[in-house]
């Protein structure tokens, strides 16, 4: 019977396929026992027995599977050093099979070093989270891989030892539930006999399962609300009775991830997201890159390829037609449509001949997604598919032989072209250095986003990543220093990773540079206007060439220093600090990192904190930073645990500025105190407003000062945006030393009036904008009074006892100057103001006709500065998109309406441009304020 049994282990372990090996393929000693008719004890001792004899490989999982030893051995080649294993994890490993992936388990998800390099760091921080991890959430569409990625996170724990090596990996759907309240729970927490009609015997509920491991909750969004209280109890304190038994307390140590297709915000009781800190959010295939699409594509080939042991090749066109993601839809149809090409390939070769390579080409697809391929093709005019070659399906997927495709190769010279002849342009017209430095630093910033979106680098490669670490060092230790915080605080993560392509792409260019004296003024003209960010970068480039002898130009240089200025142009201005302080080592960071992406502003900062970081040596961080940028709006502090709320005690900025510290922080929180931040509200109003969703505790300090700085506010009805750009006007017609200028929110001031926090932080001495938001003691001037020269004087009155006789007069030149009516469009808008005003005039003119009054000068004056703002708005799409009560608007101001529409039909055209109904609500408020 034994060596019956040796015969029918070894014939099992000889069908194994080596591509495809899986416990599963081992056998089990129920299955011997039946076959063999034999009693499972008998059974199981001789199987014991040929373990013992080093004849057999005892996987000690539950069940227990066993191998023959010595096939394994030829199989993959390596002998093994015992017979029994903890897991079959720990038997891969033996057999070699997963040696690198103990190096990063996540390198077979596509993306893990670029689109989710974010996502897997929020994975890694909340799995490792000590003691028992943190609950996450993935949020996607569906087929975007959650239910991979988090089968990826079992894996990765088991590798760092958070797991034990047999931590069971528990999945449950609660879409199978959705109308079953009552199952969901027996599920998840198992039932005892009678519980319920059907329950006929006591059972485990899936917690119970996955003890010491992970629980998996797919669709979590269809767990009803009853569901997801239910589980708060065992999130909260991992205590938990069986349904039909409320004596016998259970407990279990689970990590729990959850997934869901639906918005977070929607689908989920804000109890129970607030127990989920932390969301991973999964882009869906369309936003993908093109040469992660093609990765998944020539990996899934490659899959296949193995599985069914033939050669692939593709025709080009096939990579095409499945590159189209409005085709394929999201990454689990693309896997599928890669197999049915296979099935449909291999079944005819199998029919017509025999030979091993299969072709792969358009017509293995299903015939409607090939033809509407075709007519799309044909419409378009694009014959590329008819230019057809095979692609071979290699294991390395070499497609796009060069780091940076032919695309932006060579176009390098081509930028140095633009910057050069954008200067001549700039330098004819006489503009003001800092627009020409704003449009160059956006070109400049898209140039370089492109490098790295066609690139197909591998960050990983050890030339890369020793240049990349360079990099990051030289940051944080120029963060630490005064001078340069400032100019680097806007870089950090991804930005780092762009600023690194651009010196690995340029290092390896070899550019001649035309023109010297051209080029030679240009960087007079930096090093003058941007000095800070030259040296800087200066020191940078001179370490890189000292260290790894990489050669640059000098128009590298400026192109870096232009990329740090348009980093910096996306910082808001003026802003609120927001900072992000918690413990782990990259918590701070994703949070901060996914938030300020989603934001499309670099709003948050990071420190994140190792458990070996003390409390003092992060105050001293805080200090620096704050020390080195503004904080005269105020900051907030966001902490993720009680040790913290009292860091502001030592805090430098105290003496001048509002500070709150808020003990609790997640991604969602940081979201929303982002969006509110970006609507201009302040310090107070964000707090108080994100108390009331997400009920953290708060404490809100008050500068100590005594004497407060003097400050003229500015403000705008339509936004802080423009309120931002008079400050800028302001700023330069007055002495900012001893006088400040603060963009305020227009709603915040007319709302709150002295109580916001503007005036507990400053002695204000006047409000400039274009409506009055009516501060009792406060004197408000109206742009367009200054502008017309009506409030000069006024202007000049109120500045008086602040500032030094001798610069009154200058103040006075300088506001003639500035504040012209074109210097003002000229400012406030890119676009040209002498033909902005004229088509402003016809239409105020037709606008005055059609609702039969006529404006004063003054009103003229500030409708040219409200619309010239509008119509920038629209033209760069942000426009204004809500409005109050903008229903009854609509309903009751009916001609209103039509009439605005009918005086800038021909704006409209101009520009190309729709007024929407939000932006003509502000118009006719302008109208009401002005007329009355
Ligand atoms: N980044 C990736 N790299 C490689 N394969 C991937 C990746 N993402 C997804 N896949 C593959 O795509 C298929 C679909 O993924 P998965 O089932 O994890 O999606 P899902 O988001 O859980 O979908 P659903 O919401 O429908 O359950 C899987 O076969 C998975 O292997």
């Amino acid at each position: 019977m034994k060596t019956q049994i040796l015969q029918l282990v070894e014939q099992s372990t000889k069908e194994v396929n080596p591509h495809t090996f899986d416990i599963e393929d081992g056998v089990e000693t129920k299955q011997l026992s039946q076959l063999l008719v034999l009693e499972r004890t008998a059974a199981s001792r001789y199987l014991n027995t040929l373990v013992k004899e080093g004849k057999l490989v005892k996987i000690n999982s539950r069940p227990v599977y066993f191998f023959h030893r010595q096939t394994l051995e030829k199989m993959f080649n390596l002998p093994l050093e015992t017979n029994e294993f903890r897991s079959f994890f720990d038997l891969e490993v033996a057999l070699g099979l997963v040696e690198d992936l103990k190096v990063n388990v996540f390198e077979e998800l596509i993306g893990w070093d670029r689109s989710l390099i974010q996502q897997v760091e929020q994975c890694k921080a909340a799995i490792s989270y000590p003691p028992k991890g943190l609950p996450f959430l993935l949020a996607g569409e569906s087929g975007v891989g959650k239910s991979y990625l988090a089968k990826l996170v079992h894996h990765y724990a088991i590798i760092q030892g958070i797991l034990k090596s047999d931590a069971p990996f528990v999945t449950l759907n609660c879409a199978e539930f959705a109308n079953n309240p009552e199952l969901v729970t027996a599920n998840l927490f198992g039932y005892t006999k009678g519980a319920f009609t059907g329950a006929e015997r006591d059972k485990k509920g899936v917690i119970e399962k996955a003890n010491e491991g992970i629980l998996f909750l797919d669709e979590a969004h269809r767990l009803t609300p009853e569901g997801q209280e239910k589980l708060f109890l065992f999130m909260d304190q991992g205590i938990y009775h069986r349904l039909g038994d409320n004596e016998e307390w259970r407990a279990a140590s689970v990590r729990l991830i959850f997934a869901t297709t639906e918005l977070p915000g929607k689908a989920f009781l804000t109890t129970f997201t607030r127990r989920i800190p932390i969301i991973v959010e999964l882009p869906s295939l369309k936003d993908r890159t093109d040469y992660e699409k093609y990765q998944m594509i020539t990996s899934f080939y490659q899959s296949e390829s193995k599985e069914i042991k033939r050669e692939i090749v593709l025709h080009s066109n096939v990579l095409d037609f499945l590159m189209d993601t409005s085709r394929a839809g999201n990454i689990g149809a693309l896997k599928n449509a890669v197999r049915y090409s296979c099935a449909k390939a291999y079944s005819e070769a199998l029919e017509t001949d025999k030979k091993l390579r299969l072709e792969i080409s358009l017509k293995h697809f299903p015939a409607d997604d090939m033809h509407k391929y075709m007519i799309d093709k044909a419409e378009n005019e694009d014959h590329s598919q008819f230019i057809d070659h095979l692609i071979p399906i290699n294991t390395n997927g070499q497609l796009y032989p060069d780091p940076y495709t032919s695309k932006y190769k060579s176009d390098l010279e081509k930028v140095y072209e633009q910057l050069l002849n954008k200067y001549s342009e700039f330098a004819s017209r006489q503009e003001h250095h800092q627009l020409y430095i704003d449009r160059v630093s956006l070109y400049v910033n898209d140039y370089i986003d492109k490098l790295v979106f066609y690139s197909d680098l591998q960050e990983t490669r050890i030339e890369f990543s020793v240049i990349h670490q360079f990099v990051k060092q030289f940051i944080s230790l120029k963060s630490d220093n005064n001078f340069s915080a400032g100019v680097l605080s806007s870089l950090s993560g991804n930005t780092i990773i762009a600023f690194t392509h651009f010196i690995f792409y340029s290092s390896n260019q070899r550019v001649t540079i035309k023109e010297e004296n051209r080029v030679l003024e240009f960087i007079q003209f930096l090093d003058r206007t941007c000095q800070k960010e030259w040296l800087i970068i200066n020191e940078l480039m001179d370490g890189l060439t000292q260290t790894f002898n990489l050669h640059f130009s000098v128009m590298d240089k400026c192109i870096l220093v232009l990329f740090i200025n348009g980093l910096k142009n996306q910082q808001v201005k003026e802003s609120i600090q927001c900072l992000v302080v918690a413990h782990g080592f990259s918590t701070a960071s994703s949070i901060s990192n996914v938030a300020n992406r989603l934001l499309g502003k670099h709003i948050f900062k990071s420190f994140d904190m190792p458990l070996q970081v003390d409390t003092l040596e992060i105050i001293r961080r805080l200090n620096d930073y704050l020390d080195a940028v503004d904080t005269s709006r105020g900051v907030i502090i966001f902490v993720d645990m009680g040790s913290l709320v009292d860091v502001q005690k030592k805090l430098n900025c105290l003496n001048n500025s509002t500070v709150a510290v808020v003990n609790n922080i997640t991604t969602q929180i940081a979201i929303d105190a982002g969006e509110k931040l970006l609507k201009g509200l302040s310090v107070n109003q964000i707090v108080e407003e994100i108390t009331l969703t997400h009920k953290p505790q708060y404490r809100i300090f008050h500068p100590r000062l005594e004497k407060r700085p003097k400050a003229i506010i500015t403000t705008c009805v339509t936004g802080i945006g423009t309120a931002v750009k008079i400050k800028e006007l302001l700023e330069k017609s007055v002495d900012g030393k001893h006088i400040q200028v603060v963009a305020y929110d227009f709603l915040c001031l007319k709302n709150n009036q002295e109580k916001e926090s503007v005036f507990q932080d400053f002695d204000v001495i006047c409000i400039v904008g274009t409506a009055n938001p009516e501060i009792e003691n406060v004197s408000f001037l109206p742009l367009e009074d200054i502008i017309s020269g009506h409030e000069e004087e006024e202007l000049m009155y109120l500045l008086k006892p602040h500032v030094e006789e001798a610069s009154i007069q200058k103040i006075n030149n300088n506001l003639i100057k500035h504040f012209s009516l074109q210097s003002v469009l000229n400012h406030l808008t890119i676009l040209n103001p002498n033909q902005l005003m004229e088509h402003l005039s016809d239409a105020l003119e037709l606008l005055q006709n059609l609702i039969g009054r006529r404006f004063s000068n003054a009103t003229r004056i500030s409708m040219y500065v409200h619309l010239s703002c509008l119509i920038e708005r629209l033209v760069t799409q942000r426009p204004i998109d809500s409005y109050p009560n903008l229903e009854t608007f609509n309903q009751q101001q009916e001609e209103f309406i039509q009439v605005v529409r009918q005086a800038f039909e021909s704006i409209e055209k101009t520009y190309s441009i729709t007024i929407p109904l939000t932006e003509i609500g502000y118009i006719y408020d302008m109208v009401k304020i002005k007329v009355q």
